[in-house]
């Protein structure tokens, strides 16, 4: 992924092209067929071929012989999808450096002209990783591009729907499979020492009580999905959050409340029950 910006500036139209081309048409094919860019892209096959050939050596396209030949995206084409559409929107203006790569993410600084500086997050959901090419999970007919956009989708409405309500960060744009939002001074509560953790507690507690309250669970909270700083603390990360109501929302909201209890019981020996804790967010205290 340290390379994206340089591949990104390696793009022709025509190449351009053939990867609209994929974003339009990946919700009919696992494979998009060749002769969908014929059409779209007014080109010859031998031209469609030999583009896909080139996208697939810079690791963008995957192709794919069935019954045809057919292209999907890579994480990374399709990341370089996303941030074309980002740059054109004048959401941001120059791609920074890779802040974190996990196995579900890549998130980069960038500057943006209109917003100061942000944070793009790369969603990457399904997609075999660099370390587990072979790992390949079965998602039926629906390509990992399809549910990493939709992951995307996710964090961008979760964060719609609780900033000004929730400590978030702000969110400002989603394309694709990139979300940016503002970029937080703070550190992830496990990488501090506090030294009033009873109050730190409290104010997370009543966070989950206001997203509760605007009708989300977060479903992965934890130390590693809190934001820390003098000025205060911001909940990040909601691709699998779900709504108050889901089938699974009070499952994942047990879940959320006792890592943060865990979490502080072991690093601070400060005690709380769960119990109450969750009568509490749900309002019934
Ligand atoms: N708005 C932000 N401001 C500052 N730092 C951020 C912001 N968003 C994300 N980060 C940093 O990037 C890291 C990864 O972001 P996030 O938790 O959203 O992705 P992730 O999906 O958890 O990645 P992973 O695969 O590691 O779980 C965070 O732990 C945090 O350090
Ligand atoms: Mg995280
Ligand atoms: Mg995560």
């Amino acid at each position: 992924m340290q390379d994206i910006v340089e591949v990104y500036s390696a793009l022709s139209r025509k190449d351009e092209c053939i990867m609209n081309a994929i974003f339009e048409n990946m919700w009919d094919f696992e494979y998009v067929p060749v002769h969908v860019f014929i059409r779209e892209c007014g080109m010859s096959e031998e031209k469609v071929e030999g583009l896909l050939r080139r996208l697939a050596g810079l690791r963008l396209v995957e192709n794919k012989y069935t019954e045809y030949l057919g292209a999907s995206f890579t994480f990374k084409g399709l990341s370089v999808f996303s941030l074309k559409r980002l740059v054109r929107r004048n959401v941001i203006d120059m791609l920074g450096k890779i802040m974190g790569e996990g196995k579900e993410s890549v998130v980069f600084n960038a500057l943006s002209e209109r917003h100061g500086e942000v944070v793009v997050k790369f969603h990457r959901v399904g997609y075999p990783s660099f370390k587990k090419v072979k790992e390949k999970r079965d998602y039926g007919t629906l390509h990992y591009t399809v549910l990493t956009i939709r992951s995307a989708k996710r964090e961008f409405q979760a964060l719609k729907r609780l900033y000004g309500y929730a400590s978030v960060p702000r969110p400002i744009a989603w394309e694709g499979n990139a979300v940016v939002t503002e970029l937080v001074d703070a550190r992830e509560l496990n990488k501090v020492r506090l030294e009033e953790p009873e109050h730190v507690l409290e104010l997370i507690i009543e966070e989950i009580r206001k997203m509760y309250e605007r009708g989300v669970v977060h479903g992965d909270l934890s130390q590693f999905n809190i934001l820390v700083s003098e000025e205060g603390l911001w909940i990040i990360d909601f691709p699998q959050s779900v709504d108050v109501g889901d089938e699974v929302a009070e499952e994942y909201l047990e879940r959320d409340v006792s890592n943060v209890i865990t979490y502080f019981e072991r690093a601070y020996g400060v005690k709380k029950d769960l119990n109450e804790v969750l009568r509490y967010v749900k309002g019934e205290a």
